[in-house]
């Protein structure tokens, strides 16, 4: 049932400094940061226009919006294991994470929570520009005071918690001075937005005991089937293939290049969304989100060289 997550046991030394930042870096989620943080480094670079004469871009800037985002993103995290510490205790995917397996106490979680939002914001709002801050404090909002409660209420939680997934784009975009309603960052947002369906869905199945274990309203708990969860994964990555292949529309220094491997990532996508729907087990659903996970980067560098 376990997707892939590393669990320690609850005996884990946590005694030397070592462990100690490693229980840190653990409250952060390093892997959904890593990848937050490509997307928002990419739509920096897209939005100064990198390279062509007059460029807002410089290491100072990427150096700050990374810095910045991932602070920022660390607080969210770290705050939603605060919030979930004893749901995280029921389930054998989380019950290894920093607060359960007792390598950190609830009051530490919650001051580095705290203090990584004050710092990250700071940074941003120093180094950026104050549009990047407010959309990393808006997604800090929606993540830890909309999503992580909802969670145990309804199964829309998916589509609230995607808003947050998908608008740290948007700090990148707006920290290089890029405006808001520009039709390439509303094609990224879309973009995002709805590949986290599919992304999610899998990972819905994969968990169903875990979220049901620990009261969590998913997609795979109205609907234990499965069928629910693959429809959404199929709506999702129908979408995905024309509001991913929009931006060629706009900008682009190689539209074919670009149409082709976001095309195909698109059909391996919808290919893998389309087989887990019409037969929901283990292997098809890890391979859909193994997928998902290998989509955007490719999405991404895409992007960065045939379009920004
Ligand atoms: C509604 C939105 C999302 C939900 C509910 C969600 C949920 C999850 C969950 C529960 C896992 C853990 C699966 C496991 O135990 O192996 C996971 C894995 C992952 N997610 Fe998402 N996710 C969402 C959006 C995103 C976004 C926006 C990103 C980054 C761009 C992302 C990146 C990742 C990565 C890199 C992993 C693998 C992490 C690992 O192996 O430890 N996810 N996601
Ligand atoms: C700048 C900024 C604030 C960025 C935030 C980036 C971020 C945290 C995106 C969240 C994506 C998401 C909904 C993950 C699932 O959380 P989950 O609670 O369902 O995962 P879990 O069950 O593993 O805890």
């Amino acid at each position: 049932m376990n997707p892939g997550v590393t669990t320690l046991p609850a005996t884990a030394d946590c005694s030397s400094p070592t462990a100690k930042l490693s229980a840190y870096l653990g409250l952060t989620k390093p892997k959904i940061v890593l990848l937050e943080l490509v997307a928002v480094l990419i739509a920096l670079h897209m939005a100064t226009g990198y390279g062509a004469p007059g460029s807002p871009w410089s290491a100072a800037l990427v150096l700050a919006t990374a810095v910045g985002t991932g602070l920022v993103a660390a607080s969210a995290n770290a705050l939603n294991m605060w919030v979930e510490r004893e749901r995280d205790a029921k389930m054998p995917r989380t019950m290894g994470r920093p607060l359960p397996s007792g390598r950190l106490t609830p009051d530490e979680a919650l001051w580095f929570g705290t203090l990584s939002l004050a710092l990250g914001a700071s940074l941003l709002l120093s180094f950026t520009t104050p549009m990047a801050t407010f959309v990393a404090v808006f997604t800090w909002l929606v993540y830890v005071a909309f999503y992580t409660p909802l969670k145990t209420r309804t199964w829309l939680n998916t589509a609230v918690g995607a808003v947050s997934g998908a608008t740290p784009l948007l700090i990148g975009w707006t920290a290089g001075g890029g405006e808001l309603t520009h039709p390439i960052a509303i094609a990224m947002l879309a973009t995002m937005y709805v590949w986290q369906f599919p992304h999610f869905m899998a990972i819905a199945w994969l968990c169903r005991d875990d979220y049901t274990i620990a009261g969590y309203e998913m997609s795979t708990k109205l609907d234990p089937s499965g069928r629910w969860a693959g429809l959404q994964a199929v709506i999702g990555s129908a979408i995905l293939l024309p509001v991913s292949l929009a931006p060629v529309l706009w900008a682009a220094a190689a539209p074919v290049a670009y149409t082709i491997v976001v095309g195909l990532a698109g059909v391996a996508m919808l290919q893998s969304s389309a087989a887990f729907l019409a037969d929901r087990n283990d292997a098809l659903a890890r391979r859909l989100m193994r997928v998902s996970l290998l989509y955007v980067p490719v999405w991404l560098v895409a992007l960065w060289c045939c379009v920004g």
